[in-house]
Order: C-alpha cells, then structure tokens, then sequence
C-alpha cells in the first residue's frame, strides 16, 4: 500500500499486562498483544478474528490508545502516537471512535440519548448550543432514530438493544473521525437485529470513508463488512490478507480450522466440523517457544515447535505466520 493510503500504522505493536500469581508475587507479563505489524488503509474496513482471549480487544484499545503500547510503534497520518500522554492525545481522540459490545454498560444511563450525543461536542468544544442540537438530530437521524424527537429525550433504559446500538454508532461519528473500532457490536443483540446494524455501519463507513476495525469471532459475518481479514491467535496475527483471499484459499491450519467451524445447513459438510483442532490456547504468560499453535497444529515439525515463525507474503498482501509455507520466501 502506498505510503499517502495509510492511515494507521502499527509496527511490532505490543501490549503486555502486569500480573500477579499471588498476593506478594513478582508481577509477570502477560503478552495479550505479541508483536503485531500491518497497515491499515484510508477507508479500509478490517475485520480482527480470533477465539476469545486471543488479544482482539486488548488489540482494539491499544490502536484507539486507551492502552499505553509496551512497545513497538503506532502511527497515525505519519504521526508517532505510540507514548504521547492524555494532553496530547486529545487530537486523536477525536479522530477516533469506539463501538462496544454492550451498549447498555457502555451509556451513562442517568443521561438523555440527546446529553449523550452532545457530551463529545462539549469536550472537544465543538459548535454553539445551536450548532450543536443540529449536530445531534443529524446523529439521530443518519443511524434511523426517527423521528429523532422521540428518542432525543429518552433515557437509554428505554430503548431497545439493537437502538442503543444505533446510539453508540451515531456517538462514535459525531466527531467525524477517520478510524473507529467495533468491538463485537452486535454479538450482544438479538439475532434479527444483527445483519441490520452491520449493514448500517458498513454503509457509514463506505459514505465517510472512515477506516474500521471490526473486532468479532464470527467470520461469517466478514465477508460482507471488511476488505480485509486478520486472524488473531495468542496476541499474534497468524494471518491476513484481502478477505476474499483469506476466504477462499486459507493458509494458516488454525484459519482452515476456524473455516470450517462455521456452522454448515447441508449435512455432507458437518462432518468438516471433526476438522477443528483439539485443545486449548496457550497461556499468554508462558507462551511455547516457537510457534503459538503448534501444541494443536496437526502439521507441526520440530522446528515449529522451537522457533517462531516469520510473516511469509504468500499471495498479494495474503500473509501468513506459518513455517509450512516458508518455501515462498
Ligand atoms: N486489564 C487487563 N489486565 C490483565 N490481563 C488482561 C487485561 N485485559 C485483558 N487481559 C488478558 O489479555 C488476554 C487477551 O484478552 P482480550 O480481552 O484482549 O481477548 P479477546 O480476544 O478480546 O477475548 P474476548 O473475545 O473474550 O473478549 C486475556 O488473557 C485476558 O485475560
């Protein structure tokens, strides 16, 4: 990707958590984000797969800088935001939004929806008392809050999940920032809602150009909300690449085995379900050796198990962690 079409840049980005094994232990890391490198585009919609505790959320917050990077670099328009402190983050902090996985804790729930909307614009000091109601009844309307006064003054108990999704949604636009991070936004909501707030928020994004992160374990909902896949394993990406690419000639055993997870209506495919791997992730305190899935791959070598493997760019911008294709590099 040419270097004017990056928005986001992150450099063997790491976030390690300080732990404790007992109450006057030494602390130990814990490695939730491992070492992760990619760009991402202007107007680029990614879509972050991986089991749970495989670091997708602790991903999310670090790129969004609620966490300070332990190390490795982030870079966001050309600009190095890896160690800036609060002061000087209040510029990305606009630029930037968050969609969470439970809109109901996500709200402060003693506020109208209209004083949560306004809230942003208030902080970053944005518009007059007038310029900033047209602001939020725009917000309102663009995620199909209609007719908007009908739901301005509500309070977000009164609202249905999949209508205080909408309310994060317009919340994290209302600053009209460049990147935002989904983060699971409709595994929370019930399942006839889901495909419509996707949809919403793809089509936001394609009429903004905003760049998206959508964090999720579902891969079969990619397909249809992101240009791009990656797929976390461990606080490592062990693969990505353009989500047709990843779709339809998975390379990393552990995205083949996440393939053929998803659940399948035509009895003939049910049996791949066999195809999944025993066991479970590694611990993110003492994690093996080499590489991260080895202790479940059913392909790995000794050497897979001794030392890890590097990112190998095996089809155009389709890169896996895998020592099984190290013949390409
Ligand atoms: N604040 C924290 N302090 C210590 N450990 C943490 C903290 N936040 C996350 N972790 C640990 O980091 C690892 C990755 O967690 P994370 O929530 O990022 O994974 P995830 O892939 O988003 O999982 P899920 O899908 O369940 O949300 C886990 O082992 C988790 O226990």
């Amino acid at each position: 990707m040419s270097e004017d079409k990056v928005l986001l840049k992150a450099e063997d980005l790491k976030m390690w958590f300080e732990v404790r094994r007992g109450l006057f232990a030494e602390p130990i890391p814990l490695r939730a984000v491992d070492g992760v490198s990619f760009d991402l585009g202007v107007a680029e919609a990614v879509s972050v797969v991986g089991e749970s505790g495989s670091g997708k959320t602790t991903l999310g917050k670090t790129i969004l800088r609620l966490y300070k990077p332990t190390g490795g670099k982030l870079i966001f328009k050309g600009r190095d935001i890896t160690t800036l402190d609060e002061k000087d983050l209040m510029w990305y902090k606009k630029e930037t939004g968050l969609v969470q996985q439970d809109p109901y804790g996500a709200m402060p729930s003693f506020m109208t929806i209209y004083r949560i909307l306004e809230e942003p614009l208030i902080i970053h000091k944005i518009g007059s008392k007038e310029e900033r109601e047209e602001m939020v009844f725009k917000a309102l309307e663009e995620v199909r809050l209609t007719p908007v006064e009908d739901f301005a003054f509500k309070y977000p108990h009164m609202l249905s999940g999949g209508q205080l999704q909408r309310v994060a949604i317009a919340r994290a636009l209302i600053l009209r920032p460049s990147l935002v991070v989904a983060d699971e936004p409709v595994s929370m909501l019930d399942a006839s809602v889901r495909v419509e707030i996707l949809t919403l928020m793809r089509e936001l994004q394609e009429k903004r150009n905003i760049s998206f992160i959508y964090i999720t374990h579902d891969l079969s909902t990619t397909r249809y909300f992101s240009e791009k896949i990656f797929i976390m394993y461990a606080g490592h990406l062990i693969e990505r690449g353009p989500t047709k690419s990843v779709l339809r000639n998975p390379l990393h055993p552990y995205t083949r085995a996440l393939l053929s997870a998803i659940p399948d209506p035509d009895p003939e495919n049910r049996k791949r379900f066999r195809d999944v791997p025993p066991g479970e992730p590694p611990s993110l305190i003492n994690p093996p050796p080499g590489c991260r899935f080895a202790p479940r791959c059913p392909f790995a070598t000794d050497k897979c198990k001794r030392e890890e493997p590097p990112e190998i760019e095996v089809e155009k911008d389709h890169f896996v962690k895998c020592w099984l294709y190290a013949f390409w590099s």
